[in-house]
């Protein structure tokens, strides 16, 4: 494919995502699905300007805002939502890959397969735009940052004057981690195995920073290739999704509940860890999560696992089952600003609007789950959030509730025998808090509470029907 049918196929590619509200890494599969004539380098070419311009959206739409006021008749600002995805990837080709008006029209030719010629509006914007950096003085925290603005002010409240650090790197590309499955292998083995990689390459991986079963790839691969990820030596896993599950401190023979157990990811680790010896049981609300997560666990030698599908958080499984769990993990639905490095459409689908009733949601699932554990056992709460209305707001409004039930661990104290007893644990108090910024994971939120062995089933905060 030449470059100008490849930037073609980005346009049509971008205006595909704008017109739906699904993520876009599944739009853009199925894109590709259609399109199967587009080989593999083109797609990642293809891929990679898309991704980079919604990974610079808000800046690039700033740009080429002041960019219409300045060379457009009417010298007004278009709004923010009515560019359309043409514009957009043409300011990404001058403010990012740095091209000049002669590039861009040699790459809109109105050939067959390439993009239609600049019209007079676009060729004064591509001069107006020509040499100017992405940043500007003038762009206010939440553009710079590449989030919505009521998004900007919720997290600068938990951190401050970190927020530009922080937003800055929620745009930056997230690394591929995997965590090793001690099913199959030892972390070294799992290195030597990658290590094979191929036909095509080798695939090189180094150990992680905090969980001592995590590997960083050291570039990008083609992983499902590989004989170790076919033979579920390793999974898919981000750092931080590790350190969630091995907080859980499941342990052979435990009785173990995944509640929103989604297609598996933590499933599996905390198969894992009880060496398939026990009960555990992953439940969701999602049919197709829960269908999809058969062939991981199949992958992954993962025995000891019942899957089931809820009707509700207050399903009549989660009465029935009250109080014989010694460890529920609540991996709850939330906004996932912690991922955005890897969903930046994400970021501008969100609304404050959707954001309550996540919250509603989550105080609902914890306040019907938390009823699962038994006198002793434990509830481990977490999201991949970074905003404190779904995490520390969450479980301190439960506890205020339920305080007489349910005591908050810390997270520190429970690192060194759970997680990592060579490394200090990254945070001082009760709960584990990382970002991309600090930790270099994404976003991840856990909370670790203990029923209380005077708390009975029917104790106060187990009622059948939880009010959120
Ligand atoms: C963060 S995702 C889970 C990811 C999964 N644990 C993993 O590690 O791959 C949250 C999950 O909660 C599920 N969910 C949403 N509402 C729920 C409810 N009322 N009760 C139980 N699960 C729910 C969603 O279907 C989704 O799969």
């Amino acid at each position: 494919m030449k470059d100008d049918a490849r930037l073609q196929a980005a346009i049509d590619l971008l205006e595909t995502i704008a017109g739906t509200s699904r993520p876009a890494d599944g739009t853009a599969a199925a894109f590709f699905r259609d399109r199967r004539f587009i080989g593999s380098k083109d797609r990642r070419a293809i891929s990679m300007r898309v991704w980079g311009t919604m990974r610079h959206w808000a800046r690039l739409t700033w740009w080429f805002r002041e960019a219409a006021a300045d060379t457009w008749a009417n010298g007004e600002r278009p709004d923010w939502d009515s560019i359309r995805p043409r514009a957009r990837i043409l300011t990404y080709l001058v403010l990012v890959e740095g091209m000049g008006l002669a590039g861009v029209d040699g790459l809109c030719t109105g050939e067959i397969y390439a993009p239609r010629p600049l019209n007079e509006h676009e060729r004064a914007v591509v001069r107006f735009l020509r040499g100017k950096p992405l940043n500007h003085n003038g762009m206010p925290v939440w553009v710079r940052g590449e989030v919505p603005a009521w998004v900007a002010t919720y997290l600068k409240d938990i951190y401050g004057d970190h927020l530009p650090t922080l937003l800055d790197a929620l745009t930056k590309e997230a690394p591929v981690d995997l965590r090793v499955n001690t099913l199959k292998c030892d972390r070294d083995n799992a290195i030597i195995a990658l290590a094979e990689g191929t036909d095509e390459e080798s695939v090189e991986a180094v150990p992680g920073h905090y969980s001592p079963l995590a590997l960083r790839l050291a570039g990008r691969a083609n992983l499902a290739a590989t004989n170790a990820f076919r033979g579920g030596l390793v999974e898919v896993q981000d750092e931080g999704s590790q350190l969630v599950a091995l907080l859980a401190g499941a342990r052979p023979g435990m009785s173990v509940v995944d509640f929103c157990a989604g297609a598996g990811g933590k499933t599996l680790a905390l198969a894992a860890e009880m060496q398939n010896k026990g009960r555990l049981v992953a439940c969701d609300v999602s049919q197709g999560r829960v269908d999809r997560s058969a062939e991981r666990l199949k992958r992954a030698g993962a025995h000891n696992v019942t899957r089931r599908v809820l009707s509700s958080e207050t399903d009549k499984w989660v009465k029935r089952s009250k109080g014989t769990y010694d460890r529920v993990l609540i991996d709850a639905p939330c906004s996932g600003t912690g991922t955005w490095r890897r969903n930046p459409d994400a970021k501008w689908r969100m609304s404050e609007e959707m954001l309550a009733e996540l919250t509603a949601l989550q105080a609902r699932i914890l306040r019907s789950a938390a009823r699962l554990a038994k006198p002793g056992g434990r509830v481990i709460y977490a999201t991949c959030s970074l905003l404190p209305e779904e995490n520390e707001r969450q479980v301190e409004s439960f506890l205020a509730e339920q305080g007489a039930a349910y005591r908050l661990l810390s997270v520190a104290d429970l690192w060194p025998e759970l997680v990592n007893p060579a490394v200090p644990c990254p945070v001082s108090g009760p709960y584990l808090r990382l970002d991309p910024a600090e930790h270099d994971t994404d976003g991840f939120f856990v909370a670790v509470l203990e029923r209380l062995e005077t708390a009975t089933p029917e104790a106060p905060g187990a009622e059948d029907e939880p009010q959120a």
